[in-house]
């Protein structure tokens, strides 16, 4: 569940106020954010996982005032209960597959059992791939690793930031299928930004800033 009111943020030493409009999302629900380019999209999204502080407003995600918590409590809630699929990916270079999802669970400070790793792996049919390092993946492998980094720790809501503007659109519609079929898994929120006109159809709620 994600409640937002009079969310209004502005950068250090810039002189725009950005005013978002209220989102109410029931556990479950999906979002699509669309928007031009330069409108806000990104730092919402920021503002929603916890990576920026709201200059007023409020951000309720499970019952918790998500705006209030001290720094410390921001990241130990970041790391347990957001997932965040970024445009390029953020995976450790040096470490395989696997030891890139462990590494995300040491950070979560989460224990999922390695079955519950495999299945994951299998459903983003990355299996294969499970020993590889990162630097010998292709792209599209390299994509839906940082779809299966963004989950492996079951959190409630996943945020992707414009997901799909490198991919063809067989590819496109294959990730954004992904993660709505992840969500729905994992009964998580799924709010995706994007300025990719393709995914509108995909989704029935649509918020445009
Ligand atoms: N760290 C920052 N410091 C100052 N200004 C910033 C910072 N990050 C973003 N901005 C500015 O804030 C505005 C909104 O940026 P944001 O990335 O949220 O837009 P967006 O809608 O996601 O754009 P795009 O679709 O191009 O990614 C832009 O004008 C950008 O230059």
């Amino acid at each position: 569940m994600i409640r937002t009111k009079r969310l209004t943020f502005k950068y250090n030493n810039e002189d725009t106020v950005f005013k978002f409009p209220d989102i109410s999302l029931n556990k479950g629900q999906n979002l699509l954010v669309l928007g031009k380019s330069g409108i806000g999209k990104t730092t919402l999204l920021h503002l929603l996982g916890g990576l920026l502080r709201p200059m007023d407003g409020s951000i309720e995600i499970d019952q918790v005032p998500v705006h209030s918590l001290s720094n410390k409590e921001l990241d130990r809630f970041r790391g347990r209960n957001i997932g965040l699929v970024f445009q390029s990916n953020h995976a450790i270079q040096s470490l395989n597959v696997i030891e890139n999802l462990k590494a995300r669970l040491f950070f979560g400070k989460k224990t999922i059992s390695q079955t519950v790793i495999i299945d994951l792996l299998e459903q983003l049919d990355i299996l294969e791939c499970k020993n590889k390092k990162v630097r010998e993946l292709s792209e599209g492998q390299l994509q839906r690793l940082g779809i299966a980094m963004a989950m492996v720790h079951r959190p409630g809501i996943i945020l992707a930031d414009e997901p799909t503007s490198s991919l063809d659109d067989d590819n496109c519609n294959k990730v954004i299928q992904l993660l709505i079929e992840q969500a729905e898994i994992n009964k998580a929120n799924l709010i995706v930004i994007t300025h990719d006109q393709r995914i509108k159809p995909l989704f029935t709620n649509k918020l445009e800033l």
